[in-house]
Order: C-alpha cells, then structure tokens, then sequence
C-alpha cells in the first residue's frame, strides 16, 4: 500500500489572501485525517508566503497519522523540526526566492552537509528523506548519507505523461529498483494528481507514500463546487 500524504500549503496560500482564519489549516489537517490520509504534509518556506512556522506547531498536536515537514535545512528550519519531531522531514534544497520546488538535491555534492543533517535528524527519532531527480547517481549518492529514503521529483514526469508520453515514466522506475536493491525507501511528488497517480503507482515498486497538494485541492474544488452552489441555491430560495 502506498499512503497518501497531503500537502495543505495551497489552504495556507487561500487564508493568506485575506489575512484571517478561513480556511483554518489545522481544521483542514483534522478534516483530510478523518476523511482517510494517511499523512499530512507542510512546505514552510523562509518568505511563509503560505505554510508559516507557527502553523507547523500548531499542527503538532492534531497530526495524529504521519506529520511530514518538507524544506531546506537551514539553521530555522532544523531547529523547528528538532524542537517539533514530527514523524518524517524531507529535505529539498529550495532557494530563497523558488516558486514551487523546483529540483532535486545534488547528493554527490551535498554529501558531507546532507549525512550530517540527517545524522542529527536521526539521532533523534525523525524518519528521513531527501528530496532527489530520478538520476541513478543521485539515488547511490543518497544512499551514502544515510538517508531512510528519498522523494523522487515528480514533476518531469507528471509534465511528460501530461503530453501524452508514458515513457517519461522508464527513468523513475529504474531508480526505484535501484533505491530497493540499497534499501531505500521510496516516496514521491510534485504535481502528481488523479490523472497520473495510478500510472505512476503502477510502475514504481514499493512506492510508500506520495505527498500531493496544487492538484489535490484543485480537483477538490472542482470535484466539491456543485454541492457548495446547490447548498447556497438552496439557502436562496
Ligand atoms: C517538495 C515538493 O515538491 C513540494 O513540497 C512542493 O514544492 C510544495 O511546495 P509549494 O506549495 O511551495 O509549491
Ligand atoms: N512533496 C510534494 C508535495 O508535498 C506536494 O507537491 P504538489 O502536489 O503541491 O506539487
């Protein structure tokens, strides 16, 4: 089985706009838990454009399935995960200013800082994962920090199998294998979504659990607008 994990940083996104408390975040953790995720995910980024980190304490306590906290280690980041020891953090090597993640680590470079941070992740009790493209030397790389498992980026091939191509899907399972046979643990994400998740499934083996958010609550909106417009037609009569 593969849990699901998702990502409530677009509710963040939709209460920012007005400044108040509508979504409220913490309800809508609660809510994905007893509707069946098995996981809740946050992105907390420097600029807390969305998820911000008062937010992730605030969730500590009602994130009763898998808390897991994604960013770039910096000294904020680590010292908010170390205090909060949520079941997973994933580690991606977010700049300051990205938009959305945008690539996977370079593990063969990063190799020193990435075992280190893991190490005192580890140490104390916290699952880990790094975030990686699917290139077999990133994946032997990531294997030589210590990690328990990497995120595969899925945004290649969510974009490719988009288009019509599902050999975009061939390098993601040779790097499963790959991660398998080292003993890796395989998560996946970004940009993953009802139209490609089963492809995706079916050709990963021993995929555990994917973090999906933009298109989750996209598809919740259009999969919820007509009961919310029958139910205001209704209040109108
Ligand atoms: C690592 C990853 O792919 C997700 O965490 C994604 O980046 C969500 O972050 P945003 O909500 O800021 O796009
Ligand atoms: N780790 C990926 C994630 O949490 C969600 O990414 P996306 O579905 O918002 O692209």
């Amino acid at each position: 089985m593969t849990k699901l994990s998702v990502n409530i940083n677009k509710i963040a996104t939709l209460r920012n706009s007005r400044g108040g408390d509508l979504p409220n975040v913490v309800q809508f953790a609660k809510d994905v838990q007893e509707f069946g995720a098995q996981g809740v995910t946050i992105h907390p980024r420097p600029d807390e454009r969305h998820i911000r980190y008062q937010d992730a304490y605030d969730l500590k306590p009602v994130v009763y399935t898998e808390y897991n906290i994604e960013g770039n280690p910096i000294p904020k980041f680590m010292e908010m995960v170390l205090e909060l020891k949520p079941t997973q953090v994933t580690l991606v090597p977010d700049s300051i200013d990205a938009l959305t993640s945008n690539a996977g680590w370079d593990t063969i470079k990063y190799k020193d800082f990435l075992s280190e941070v893991i190490q005192e992740f580890k140490s104390n009790g916290i699952r880990t994962s790094i975030f990686v493209d699917p290139e077999k030397q990133q994946i032997e790389g990531a294997a030589k920090t210590g990690t328990d498992r990497i995120e595969l980026y899925t945004e290649a091939f969510a974009h490719h199998y988009g288009l019509g191509n599902s050999q975009a899907i061939v390098p993601y399972t040779e790097c499963a294998e790959l991660a398998n046979s080292l003993g890796l643990g395989i998560n996946a994400g970004h940009d993953l979504s009802l139209e490609n998740i089963a492809f995706f499934k079916a050709n990963i083996p021993e995929l555990l659990e994917v973090s999906i958010g933009h298109a989750l609550i996209s598809e919740s909106l259009y999969l919820g607008v007509e009961q919310v417009i029958k139910s205001y037609l209704q209040k109108l009569k």
